[in-house]
């Protein structure tokens, strides 16, 4: 951009010169070069222009040296501290990750109130359009829930994508969900949760869902009119029911069995279906990845000493989890109260574990499931020092454990066999489990 002085007499006096920079070392976003005299105003704009382009993209190129995802920048707006905001950020670096999104970089800004219109600061927006350029992102994910108006808003202005936190982790769980039921249940909660962002323009929508959001089964379905979202809904709810019938009739033949049910939770990435496997030699999928579980698995588990029992695998818990996909998962997660023990698996090498733990107590107190008799397995001891490991099971009472380590799972096993009988074996359900654990010593 240039501005000229225009003298009284109507001549041009000196230029003011500012264009934008490339990434740079020191963080600057523009140059700005004042009061230079006509006569030495560089002539051919479009030749410097066309250069500015170039360094631009030869910048955006060594930015991603080589990684070719979508990238997008994080914001966080917060009136909390900075400390929890990089937390929450490093979490959602994580959720962009198991997306397929980099992420370029991170914006924290700290304010007592969100701007109503745009959240942040117009000036830090601003930057951040700058920002979107230096690093070749095409995509803005904010941690705060955005209302329909705001995330307009942020695009327009901006030009950018925009999705928050929510819209987020609903696309992992489309691009995740294997079965028919996780499909219905993940295409269920996008619509009720962009069913206000469908009262805009078509254009606004796609710049809001194309591209990250819309990947997943729902894709057709947020292209369709506001007025045939609440059938489609209704529709899906039917579906839903009906395949939750099936899921009935096959907890049922279980419980005809009478054994009992460990069920494995979690927060998400925690290691529970790597857990799964190594107890029972299966191969459900484990990945490092948050989210890569939507479906429950069920396996048969033989102890030791002729204990038989049935354990699960299932979603993971974190924190602030979209009320809506709470809502079309109630009946992968209702199955957890059919669970006699739950084993809370902790990521104890994860530098927030406290938080994680409490979360998925918090989502296990909205199940109703504060009685549910529970152990809290500390998975990946193999990444914290022995002592920190003896430490934390005398804090959680639990059985530090590496899921990565057979060996490591003996004490598990001989710790659930004591914990199975002390609590079930007056149960008068499981007449079977006194029977087949006849050699279980009773001290
Ligand atoms: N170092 C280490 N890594 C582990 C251990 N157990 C699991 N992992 C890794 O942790 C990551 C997540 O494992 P999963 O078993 O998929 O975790 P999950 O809890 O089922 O995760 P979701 O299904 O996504 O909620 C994988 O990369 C595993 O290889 C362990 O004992 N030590
Ligand atoms: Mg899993």
């Amino acid at each position: 951009m240039v501005a000229l002085d225009v003298g009284a007499d109507g001549l041009p006096g000196s230029a003011h010169v500012a264009s934008l920079l490339p990434d740079n070392p020191e963080g600057r976003q523009w140059d700005v070069q004042d009061g230079v005299p006509i006569n030495r105003l560089e002539a051919d704009f479009l030749s410097f222009i066309q250069s500015l382009e170039d360094e631009f993209q030869r910048t955006q190129d060594a930015f991603a040296d080589g990684d070719t995802r979508e990238r997008a920048i994080l914001i966080s707006v917060t009136p909390g501290s900075r400390l929890a905001a990089e937390g929450s950020l490093a979490e959602l670096a994580e959720l962009a990750d198991s997306c397929g999104v980099a992420a370029a970089d991170r914006v924290i800004q700290a304010r007592s109130r969100r701007d109503p219109r745009y959240v942040l600061g117009r000036g830090k927006l601003d930057e951040v359009v700058v920002r979107s350029l230096q690093v070749g992102a095409d995509l803005l994910i904010f941690d705060q829930s955005l209302t329909p108006g705001q995330s307009r808003a942020i695009a327009e202005r901006t030009e950018l994508k925009v999705i928050d936190r929510t819209m987020l982790i609903l696309d992992i769980f489309a691009q995740h969900a294997h079965s028919r039921e996780g499909k219905l249940q993940v295409e269920l909660a996008q619509l009720k949760y962009l069913r206000p962002y469908l009262a805009g323009q078509s254009t606004a929508l796609s710049r809001l869902t194309g591209g990250i959001g819309g990947r997943g089964p729902g894709e057709t379905n947020l292209e369709i009119d506001r007025r045939r979202v609440q059938d489609r809904i209704t529709h899906l709810e039917k579906q839903l029911r009906s395949v939750t019938q099936g899921r009935h009739l096959r907890r049922r033949q279980r419980q005809r069995h009478h054994l009992p049910v460990l069920s494995i939770v979690g927060y998400t990435n925690a290691g529970k279906s790597t857990l799964l496997n190594a107890l029972t030699n299966s191969q459900v999928l484990v990945e490092n990845r948050m989210f890569a579980t939507l479906d429950p698995s069920s396996r048969r588990l033989r102890f030791p000493r002729d204990l038989e029992v049935i354990i699960t695998d299932t979603v993971g818990f974190m924190r602030d989890l979209p009320p809506d996909l709470v809502a079309a998962f109630r009946s992968t997660l209702d199955e957890l109260h059919d669970a006699d023990l739950l084993l809370h698996v902790v990521d104890a090498g994860n530098p927030y574990m406290d938080d994680h733990m409490e979360a998925v107590e918090r989502i296990l107190r909205d199940l109703d499931m504060r009685e549910t008799p529970r152990l809290v397995v500390l998975n990946k001891m193999d990444l914290i020092e022995p002592e920190v490991a003896a430490n934390l099971e005398r804090l959680h009472q639990g059985v530090a454990i590496s899921a990565h380590d057979r060996r490591s799972l003996a004490r598990l096993i001989d710790h659930l066999q004591g914990v199975i009988w002390e609590q079930l074996h007056d149960d008068p359900r499981f007449g079977g489990v006194a029977a087949l654990a006849g050699e279980m010593p009773l001290d």
